[in-house]
């Protein structure tokens, strides 16, 4: 049986949904054991949002999903990362998560296990890909083996429309007042990416014990 870890930051609520449904993607591989877990807030981003009423509907809804431990970190077979852009890069709450696994890190305890990658942006152009690829690079210092989203299962992924899905990671666009609903083909391409994750932790887990 695998264990698929799933970390997400979400202010809106965007990641939140998108989160849910790499779950539910991973725990229909059979056998597979998912846990949700969340980044924890800055001081700073409550105080400056505490007149926001969706980010303040939004943390309530969150209210019950336990911030990430680095138990959780190495229970995990397999980890995906939920990882709205904050100027085309990942935010500041996550980068502090992955800065304080540097125990980690230096212990090699998320070497060879697969991970993937699924984000969320205002606009289209804003950082789709950009978020994904640079999250890829801390992601690599970690050992970790990426898992993207081939085109072969994703043949939503080829359109001139704008939504979200890239051979990158799953992706949904919040809207430049994250006014956007995510659409069900970019719920579709999360699902698909908790299960290869699910999938390909369950094929690694000989080579990894
Ligand atoms: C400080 C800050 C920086 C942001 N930078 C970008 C950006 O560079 N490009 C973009 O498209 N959206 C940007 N956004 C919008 C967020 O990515 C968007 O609100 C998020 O993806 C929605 O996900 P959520 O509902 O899970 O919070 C930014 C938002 C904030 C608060």
């Amino acid at each position: 049986m695998s264990k698929i870890l799933i970390v997400y930051y979400s202010a809106h609520g965007h990641v939140f949904e998108m989160a849910k449904a790499v779950a539910k993607g991973a725990e229909g591989v059979q056998g597979t054991e998912v846990r949700i877990v969340k980044v924890p807030e800055f001081d700073a981003v409550k105080e400056a949002m505490s007149k926001d009423d969706v980010y303040i509907q939004s943390q309530k809804k969150q209210a019950d999903i336990p911030e990430v431990t680095h138990e959780d970190l190495k229970w995990a077979d397999g980890i995906l990362w939920g990882v709205p852009t904050r100027y085309g890069i990942m935010p500041s709450q996550m980068k502090s998560v992955l800065e304080a696994a540097g125990s980690l890190w230096q212990s090699g305890a998320l070497e060879g296990k697969p991970t993937g990658v699924f984000t969320s942006t205002g606009s289209i152009h804003g950082g789709q890909e950009t978020t994904a690829v640079t999250t890829f690079i801390a992601l690599m210092h970690f050992g970790m083996i990426y898992v993207g989203l081939p085109y072969g299962e994703n043949p939503e992924q080829l359109t001139t429309e704008g939504i979200g899905g890239s051979p990158y990671a799953a992706s949904t666009v919040a809207g430049p007042k994250d006014e956007r609903q995510t659409t069900e083909p970019e719920f579709t391409m999360a699902g698909r990416l908790g299960a290869r994750v699910a999938k390909v932790a369950e094929a690694l887990r000989g080579l990894n014990s």
